[in-house]
C-alpha cells in the first residue's frame, strides 16, 4: 500500500529545535536566537542589486497565444514565473488571503490546539526545514494535506465548515491549473502526455496530491537581520504562490543573486520544483527561494505544492535524454523524494542524480 502524503512522515518524526514562536508582537529588538548572519545561511547576503541588471521573473498572460513558449523559457532560465489571467476567480484569493489573516490572529493558545505533531504533516508550526538551521525563523505556518476539517474545528469551533469550503475550492482551481501549467511546460519541449507513462495510465487528476502552506511573517523590530523563510527548493513538481501585497518573496539565480518577487494584485507565483527538475532531467531548474521580512507591514503567503500520487515514480521523461547519455536523475517517489529531503535537505537533489563516466 503506497504512502499518502499525510502519512510521509510516519516514522520520521522531526524534532524541531522550537516548538511555538515568542509572542512576535511584544518585540522590540531582534532576540539572539532569530538574528541571522552569512554563518547561518552562506548565501544569506549573497545579493548584488537586481536594479543593477534590470532583471525581473517573468510575468506571462495565459491568454497569451505564445504563453507555452514563455512558460518553457521561464522554466529553463528563472525556474519561476508570474501569471496573469490564470482564471482563478479574485473573491477565491481573497477569500483564502481572509482565511490566512483569521488563523494567524488567532490567540497562541488556539492555534496550538491545532499543532503539527512530530510525525505529522499538516497543522500549526514553523517550518519543517527549521531543524536544518541554528536560528529560528521570523514566521508562523499552518500545513494542510487531506482534509483539514479535524484542526479546523479546534481552531474555529463555530465557522470551520465555511472555511473548509474555502480550501476545497481553492485546490480545486489550484489542482486544474498546475496541471495546465505543467502541460504548457512540457508541451514546449515537445513532451505530450503520451511519452509519460503515468500521465497516460491515469485520467485527468488522479494522478495529483497536494499540499497547502499557509505563511504569516509578523512585522519585525530589524528585518535585515531576520529570516522570513530560509533559502529552499520546493519538493513539489509545481508550487503555485499567493503573497498578499507586501513584498518578501525572493528567487536565487546565480548570475544575480537574489531577486525580490513584486507582488502584483491578482497574479500568482509558480516555482519549477525538485520533482520537475527531475521529469524534465534538469531542463527546468527548481528554483532556491526564500522569504524576507517587513518592518511595517505584515505579510502572508498560500503555496499550494503539487506533485504526483504516491506510488508514481518520476524519472526523467525519455524524450529529454540523448541516447548517448543516460538520465541525470534515478527515478523517486514524492514520498521517497521527501524523506530524503528530510534528512539530506537541499542536498536531496544531487543524492539521486547519476553519477556519469568522464
Ligand atoms: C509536501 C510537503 C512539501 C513540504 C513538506 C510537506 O510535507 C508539507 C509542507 C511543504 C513545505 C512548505 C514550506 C517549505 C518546505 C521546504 C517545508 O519545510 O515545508 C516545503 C516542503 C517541501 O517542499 O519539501
Ligand atoms: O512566503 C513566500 O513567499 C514563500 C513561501 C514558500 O516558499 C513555501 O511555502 O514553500
Ligand atoms: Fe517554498
Amino acid at each position: 500500500m503506497p504512502t499518502m502524503l499525510t502519512d510521509v512522515f510516519r516514522g520520521h518524526p522531526i524534532h524541531l529545535p522550537h516548538s511555538h514562536q515568542p509572542d512576535f508582537t511584544s518585540l522590540r529588538e531582534l532576540p539572539d536566537s532569530y538574528t541571522w548572519t552569512p554563518k547561518d545561511d552562506l548565501l544569506f547576503a549573497a545579493a548584488p542589486s537586481p536594479r543593477a541588471t534590470g532583471e525581473n521573473i517573468p510575468l506571462i498572460d495565459l491568454n497569451n497565444p505564445d504563453a507555452a513558449s514563455q512558460i518553457g523559457h521561464a522554466c529553463r532560465t528563472w525556474g519561476a514565473f508570474q501569471i496573469a489571467n490564470h482564471g482563478v476567480p479574485l473573491e477565491l484569493l481573497e477569500g483564502i488571503e481572509f482565511l490566512t489573516g483569521s488563523l494567524f490572529r488567532l490567540p497562541v493558545q488556539r492555534k496550538l490546539k491545532a499543532a503539527r505533531s512530530e510525525t505529522g504533516v499538516s497543522g500549526y508550526g514553523v517550518a519543517r526545514i527549521a531543524s536544518f538551521f541554528n536560528k529560528q525563523m521570523w514566521s508562523e505556518g499552518f500545513t494542510i494535506s487531506g482534509s483539514p476539517l479535524n484542526d479546523f474545528r479546534k481552531l474555529w469551533p463555530k465557522l470551520h465548515l465555511n472555511y473548509c469550503d474555502i480550501v476545497e475550492e481553492y485546490e480545486e482551481h489550484m489542482q486544474k491549473l498546475a496541471s495546465k501549467l505543467m502541460w504548457l511546460a512540457l508541451n514546449s519541449l515537445g513532451v505530450s502526455e503520451e511519452d509519460i507513462k503515468w500521465a497516460r495510465l491515469n485520467s485527468d487528476y488522479n494522478w495529483a496530491q497536494a499540499a497547502l502552506q499557509l505563511n504569516h511573517y509578523p512585522v519585525c523590530p530589524q528585518p535585515d537581520r531576520a529570516m522570513g523563510l530560509a533559502a529552499h527548493t520546493d519538493s513539489s513538481l509545481l508550487t503555485i504562490l499567493y503573497q498578499n501585497n507586501t513584498a518578501g518573496l525572493q528567487l536565487f539565480r546565480d548570475d544575480i543573486g537574489w531577486v525580490t518577487v513584486p507582488p502584483v494584485p491578482g497574479s500568482l507565483v509558480v516555482n519549477v520544483g525538485d520533482l520537475f527538475h527531475i521529469l524534465s532531467n534538469g531542463l527546468f531548474k527548481s528554483v532556491l527561494h526564500r522569504a524576507r521580512v517587513n518592518q511595517t507591514r505584515s505579510r502572508l503567503s498560500v503555496a499550494f505544492l503539487w506533485g504526483p500520487q504516491s506510488d508514481t515514480k518520476i524519472s526523467p521523461v525519455p524524450k529529454l535524454v540523448s541516447p548517448f547519455e543516460s538520465p541525470l536523475y534515478r527515478s523517486v517517489t514524492w514520498t521517497e523524494y521527501l524523506r530524503t529531503k528530510a534528512t539530506h535537505f537541499n542536498k536531496a537533489l544531487s543524492m539521486i542524480r547519476n553519477h556519469r563516466e568522464e
